[in-house]
């Protein structure tokens, strides 16, 4: 087939307008718009103003008004509870009436946040669509954060309502969920009038007399009551949720992203960029707590008609690395969408891929991969042990939707092993220096997005018009600061190499170095501290800690060294992966006190690196190479080249 990328990119830039109007007659609006893009509105446009719209009704009402009542729009698949469930769109709309009942019986209204903190369950998915359903904004809390981190976001989105679950289960590991909220909820100074709280059979928990309502007593009696909530219409730019991601501080960004313009992306892609068609099955293996999970597990799947699966397991350990091909072949599924991390445990654990030839994966057309950088050799590795095609493709949390990809639906380009492929439309990706000019094709730079962003992309951050000025679009007037440096070919592929800030890529989870040197510093022993994202095998980049003791500090360097990993996991959760930390006499830093991060991190990495001119002490270099060298980290790498 030959790919219609070329004409659908060419009609874009054309009349970006009528582009997106014509692809927004997959939406049902309640009323029409008035403007396609108005570029007075908000901070630098609105799509779709004067429209108004709902997001359950997209997903939910008009399927189940049309033909696909009975169809499974959902497989709850659970290999850590041994649970297999189906839900049609009309049980799911059952529910999710029944439970914007009861958070509307709470008081919520249009506008109104509801924070979600809950494992990888239905009900998460339920709790969003029935936020949608009301107007009401949501704020998806991943479950790998520790309770300060669920406090900052609880008092950043002051929700009325927290939605969460007694318990998660990671593997054969249970989780309390329960005590984690309770404990955010004492840290926090907004405290939520009401929390629902599923009790799962696998651990309940006490609920407190008056806040606390149980979710299934509770959605039960809504259900019997036969209350019925009508889908609330929202204007278009109106915020659909946030999604908190880490910004260079220690307090998170809250990324908005809007009701229409997300509807009309969303519902965009699932053909044209993953191929999949109404009725057919999508696995995304994320974590609903991820945007990726947000727009591939629940909304687009289900405002294109499709089954989706919510898998709340591992690619390996549950039970083995043959974990996504039985769910694939059990489920039908015609895609697969995870982290390039996912195939690198696959891979550890099963070399030769002999676990696939367990499974008839005769549906299985296409492996999307995404969240942190494809590299080539896991890319190969897949694409040869599962003879589909495998699309690396790149986007953020801002985006809401991939900037660059492969797009099977419009006709496979070539690929290009180390590329997430090329910009789709609405996405106008330049590169340029440190002056905002363009750089020639091919040289490494700023990658930056003209203005405006695409239907679906964030129009701010949640009551911080400035700081998202201040962070994305300041720097290089005219476009949006994507943070990655990068390179665009002659061919128009688009290649990302680094990111231009503090943040790490920790097996596709978003991690700020400076958010975790906040909690390093807190420790009572630390002076100060570095903390470096360094290359890993199987998650791509971890992070290293390394700290100088307060002067008189006498103490064995190793039991300083577990506390302060163990402060990370508590401040910030298990997901920063913090497992290393180095006690080091002095920090290098420059004569102007800028430590030197990357000199670091590249002698962790055993690359080359420069004595930087301007270094204070040139010894100090030799110090943390002996330091690293003890704890198994950058031998050989001690001697300075050049
Ligand atoms: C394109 C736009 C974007 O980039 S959106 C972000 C896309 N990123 C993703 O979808 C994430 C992809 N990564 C994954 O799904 C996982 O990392 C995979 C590959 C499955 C590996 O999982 P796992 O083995 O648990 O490693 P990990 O590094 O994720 O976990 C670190 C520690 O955190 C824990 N954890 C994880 N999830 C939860 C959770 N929901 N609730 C509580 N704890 C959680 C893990 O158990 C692990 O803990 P520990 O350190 O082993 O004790």
């Amino acid at each position: 087939m030959t790919s219609q990328y070329h004409e659908t990119m060419a009609a874009w830039r054309k009349n970006p307008e009528a582009f997106f109007g014509d692809v927004a007659k997959e939406i049902d609006w309640f009323t029409p718009w008035e403007t396609v893009f108005d570029p007075q509105a908000g901070v630098y446009g609105h799509w779709f103003t004067g429209a108004t719209c709902n997001m359950c009704y997209n997903a939910l009402d008009r399927h189940v008004a049309g033909d696909r009542a009975d169809q499974t729009a959902l497989i709850y698949d659970s290999p850590v509870t041994s649970t297999k469930k189906h839900y049609t769109y009309r049980e799911i709309l059952d529910e999710v009436v029944a439970l914007a009942a009861v958070l509307r019986a709470q008081g919520v209204e249009k506008g109104d946040r509801v924070i979600i903190y809950m494992p990888m369950v239905p009900e998460a998915g339920f709790a969003m669509l029935a936020c949608a359903r009301l107007g009401a904004i949501h704020s998806v809390v991943f479950g790998g954060f520790a309770a300060k981190e669920l406090a900052a976001r609880i008092d950043d989105a002051q929700p009325k309502v927290i939605v969460s679950a007694s318990c998660g289960i990671e593997t054969t590991r249970i989780i309390d969920y329960k005590p984690l909220l309770d404990q955010a909820i004492a840290f926090s100074s907004a405290k939520p009038p009401a929390c629902i709280i599923l009790q799962r059979p696998q651990k309940p928990c006490s609920l407190v007399e008056g806040r606390d309502i149980d979710y299934t007593k509770a959605v039960g009696e809504a259900r019997a009551a036969g209350t019925q909530v009508d889908c609330v219409p929202v204007h278009a730019p109106d915020p659909l949720y946030i999604l908190y991601t880490s910004g260079t501080t220690g307090k998170p960004k809250g990324v908005v992203h809007d009701t229409g313009g997300l509807m009309v992306m969303l519902k965009w892609t699932m053909w044209h960029e993953f191929g999949v068609k109404p009725g057919e099955v999508f696995f995304c293996s994320s974590d609903v707590g991820w945007i990726v999970g947000h727009h591939y597990i629940v909304y687009g799947p289900l405002l294109h008609g499709a089954t989706s699966i919510l898998y709340e397991g591992k690619p390996v350990g549950t039970p083995d690395a043959g974990a996504y091909w039985r769910v694939i072949a059990e489920h039908g599924a015609v895609g697969l969408f995870t982290a390039p991390t996912a195939f690198r445990a696959i891979k550890k654990e099963d070399p030769e891929g002999l676990l696939i030839k367990n499974f008839d994966l005769s549906k299985f057309r296409n492996l999307f991969l995404a969240g942190e950088r494809g590299d080539p050799e896991t890319i190969k590795w897949a694409e040869n042990k599962l003879g589909v095609p495998v699309i690396d493709h790149w986007w953020q949390t801002e985006s809401g939707s991939p900037i660059s990809h492969n797009p099977v639906g419009l006709g496979m380009l070539p690929v290009k092993y180390g590329s997430p492929g090329v910009p789709m439309p609405g996405y106008d990706v330049q590169v340029v220096d440190d002056n905002c000019d363009p750089v020639e094709a091919g040289t490494l730079g700023n990658v930056v997005i003209r203005l405006p962003l695409p239907p679906g992309a964030l129009p701010t951050l949640w009551q911080a018009d400035e700081r998202f000025c201040e962070a994305y679009l300041e720097e290089f007037p005219g476009y949006y600061k994507t943070a990655d440096a990068g390179i665009i070919d002659d061919d128009g592929y688009i290649f990302i190499m680094s990111r231009t800030d503090d943040i790490i890529n920790v097996a596709g989870h978003r991690l700020s170095t400076g958010a975790m040197e906040e909690v390093v510093a807190a420790h009572p022993n630390v002076a100060e501290c570095a903390v470096i994202g360094i290359a890993d095998p199987l998650k791509g980049q971890v992070p290293l800690g390394l700290v100088v003791l307060n002067s008189g500090v006498d103490r064995d360097a190793a039991e300083v060294e577990r506390e302060v990993v163990q402060l990370v996991r508590e401040r910030i959760g298990a997901v920063a992966a913090l497992k290393q930390v180095i006690v080091i006499k002095r920090l290098p830093k420059t004569r102007s006190g800028k430590i030197l991060r990357a000199t670091m991190q590249k002698l962790a990495d055993h690359q080359e690196w420069t004595m930087p001119a301007t270094i204070d002490d040139p010894l100090i270099m030799d110090e943390i190479g002996e330091a690293m060298s003890r704890h198994g980290l950058g031998e050989g790498a001690q001697t300075a080249k050049g």
